[in-house]
């Protein structure tokens, strides 16, 4: 995986601005595509997510900044090609009880870019040509799709999981991607149709809405021990016993030789349910039987995944059997900001073969 740099803006012929960049998943799967891109300015209003963003792609890229704050004059002059956006997903995630969707006022700063600042771009002749928005499955009952055909942009849906393209991963994730007309979308199917596959590329696969994508069976998944660290006898990934009590019942449990993880999310150590899988290390035993003490547990072996295997499976780094990742973080940045920021992300391999399709 050598991704190519485009560090010299002058040079590339795309610009392209990254909204809620977070730890820059999105810059990582356009330095990986074969787009002739850069990043040109990023924003997050997180400060520990900026400093993790500058380490790995240079200072004076990110403003830390609240993006429902930003001008169409300030956006105006960044002269951008394509916008990266991937806004919080709470106010849309089906997890989510109080879910408001687009009037929650976390989504405010969503709808001041789409609603407020895109039209006045529009009107001053500086929109970009193309926009890819990531976000939880749930978010396609937004407005989104329509505002963006009203402003002149032919738009695709898809709902596609990294379960789809080898990644023993979960992550069922919605993706709008838009293009200034009359540009358009190759081989795009019926408009309007949420597609469970970038079109050209395989097929649609079963039960799209569920938020577990378990059930479906995808053929040529890695396997889980390609992705671990080398080491597994480090001590600080272990699952302490008051946790093991309380929760060992619920955690969604896997082997070495699995091909499956579930979602990962930012909560992943701090809730045990539906917040990420943890690693059984002793592949000879079962979790069998109902005795609920933690003691029985002990065999299994249980830990957490690394922030660096999480990095693997968001595949922003290789496989660990592919050799050395290349992402850094700030030596402050402690443990559970890692955890936060990374389930906070997206996966870069997805992501990567969106903007090829884009640019197609
Ligand atoms: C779902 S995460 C996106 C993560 C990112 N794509 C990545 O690869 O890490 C949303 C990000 O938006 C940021 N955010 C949310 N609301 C914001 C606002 N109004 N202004 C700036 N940043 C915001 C959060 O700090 C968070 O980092």
């Amino acid at each position: 995986m050598t991704e190519p740099h485009h560090e010299d803006s002058s040079a590339a012929p795309f610009r392209a601005v990254e909204f809620y960049s977070g730890i820059g998943g999105l810059h990582r799967a356009l330095r990986r595509s074969t787009v002739n891109g850069c990043v040109i300015r990023a924003y997050d209003w997180d400060q520990a997510a900026c400093q993790v963003y500058q380490a790995n792609y240079g200072p004076g890229l990110v403003k830390q900044a609240d993006i429902s704050l930003l001008t169409a004059g300030e956006l105006a002059g960044l002269r951008a090609d394509l916008w990266l956006l991937s806004p919080s997903c709470q106010p849309y995630t089906v997890l989510n009880p109080l879910a408001k969707g687009p009037e929650d006022p976390r989504a405010k700063s969503f709808a001041h870019l789409i609603q407020g600042v895109l039209p006045e771009l529009v009107d001053m002749g500086q929109q970009p040509r193309y926009i890819l928005v990531e976000n939880v499955a749930g978010f396609e009952a937004s407005s989104t799709r329509e505002q963006l055909d009203a402003r002149g942009y032919n738009c695709l849906e898809l709902l596609l999981t990294p379960l789809q393209f080898g990644t023993p991963n979960s992550r069922l994730r919605y993706y709008l991607l838009a293009k200034w007309r009359p540009l358009a979308f190759r081989n795009a199917g019926t408009p309007g149709r949420l597609a469970r596959h970038i079109p050209g590329q395989g097929e649609d696969w079963s039960d799209p809405r569920s938020t577990s994508d378990a059930p479906v069976l995808f053929g040529d998944l890695k396997a889980l021990h390609e992705y671990l660290d080398p080491d597994d006898t480090n001590e600080e990934f272990k699952i302490p016993d008051r946790v093991l009590e309380k929760w060992g019942r619920l955690f969604d449990i896997v082997l070495p030789s699995g091909k499956r993880t579930c979602c990962f999310t930012r909560g992943y150590t701090k809730l045990a349910e539906r917040a990420g899988s943890v690693l059984q290390l002793n592949e000879d035993l079962d979790k069998r039987g109902n005795a609920d003490t933690v003691r029985l547990l002990d065999p299994l072996r249980l830990r957490y995944f690394s922030p660096q295997e999480l990095l693997r499976l968001f595949c922003f780094d290789p496989p660990s059997s592919l050799g050395a990742g290349s992402f850094i973080w700030p030596e402050k940045t402690s443990t559970k900001t890692k955890y936060k920021l990374i389930g906070n992300s997206v996966n870069v391999e997805v992501v990567c073969r969106l903007i090829n399709y884009l640019f197609e």
